[in-house]
């Protein structure tokens, strides 16, 4: 199969959908990336690389970084953090508080913001220093030491991250934050603006398509582990367009409002795409064209 081609053909076939949409402007430092950029790339199990468009240039991982703190919690705690969270699709958007007191201050999954925030609670826990230990992790699994926050983003998040906030003074009334507020808010806006290429993205995700087996060789997870993640990836990854994504893609998946999106062919690749421009789900428009048309072409689905 010529993958360069299908990757270069899917550059060209999605390029009148980067205007479709909107580039998030609610982080207001993520409002000014251009609608134009795309990138798309594949990093195969046995390691080869493919990629097009802008799939060298950096963009803001945001919800992407759920995956690498989830899978961290799992690597120290194996699966004690679902005490604290559900792993149930929401059906709601990622920033939706309306369930988590008629659930009592347990977040539906731990890929809607308030499930991500415990998630890192419990990495701060576990590390001193959870946003550390999720850059440490991308660093390690990309072979790119120079990965890191993007402080102007974190901050940018930060002054305007009332919602977050409120989320978190919520869990906190219910007992299910184990740090102060302020800290857990802090390492959470960090990894969120974490900058990574699709490159060094898709060779971050790796271990989920090699059965939690790390860059370096060793376990990383168990494989019953990366089967979890992966499974929560598809029910809860795209948070309200879950349903929609699986029926287009039929992958595991996870979405950011930077307009990244990883998604996992388990046994074979990690597929990562970028498109700013974003659908009312805060899903990338043309990210997910693009993932609907390389599994069309590849034949490479779960299903
Ligand atoms: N869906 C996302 O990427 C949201 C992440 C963003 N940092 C937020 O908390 O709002």
């Amino acid at each position: 199969m010529d993958l360069q081609g299908i990757l270069e053909d899917i550059v060209t076939h999605v390029a009148p959908l980067c205007r479709q949409g909107e580039v998030a402007s609610y982080i207001p430092s993520l409002g000014v990336v251009s609608p134009d950029n795309f990138g798309i790339c594949v990093a195969t199990a046995d390691g080869a690389i493919y990629g097009a468009g802008d799939w060298r240039k950096p963009f803001s991982i945001q919800s992407i970084s759920k995956v690498f703190s989830l899978a961290l919690v799992m690597s120290y705690d194996y699966d004690s953090i679902w005490k604290r969270v559900f792993r149930e699709p929401s059906g709601t958007p990622f920033n939706s508080m309306i369930q988590l007191e008629a659930d009592r201050g347990i977040p539906r999954n731990p890929f809607i913001n308030a499930g991500a925030l415990v998630v890192t609670d419990r990495l701060l826990t576990l590390t001193g220093d959870a946003a550390g230990a999720v850059r440490g992790l991308l660093r390690q699994e990309a072979g790119n030491p120079s990965i890191d926050v993007d402080a102007e983003v974190a901050a940018s998040e930060a002054d305007h991250g009332h919602r977050n906030a409120a989320m978190a003074h919520l869990l906190a009334s219910y007992g299910n934050l184990e740090n102060p507020v302020e800290d857990v808010l802090a390492n959470y806006f960090a990894q969120c603006a974490l900058e990574l290429c699709c490159e060094d993205l898709a060779k971050a995700a790796l271990f989920l398509a090699r059965d939690g087996v790390s860059a370096g060789g060793s376990p990383f997870l168990q494989p019953s582990q990366s089967k979890r993640v992966n499974a929560v990836m598809l029910t809860c990854g795209t948070y309200d367009a879950a349903g929609e994504f699986a029926y287009r893609v039929g992958l595991p998946g996870k979405s950011g409002v930077g307009g990244g999106i990883v998604a996992v062919v388990p046994g074979r690749c990690v597929v990562t795409v970028w498109g700013p421009s974003l659908g009312p789900n805060g899903n990338s428009v043309a990210g997910m064209a693009a993932l609907d048309e390389f599994t069309a072409k590849t034949g490479w689905s779960i299903f």
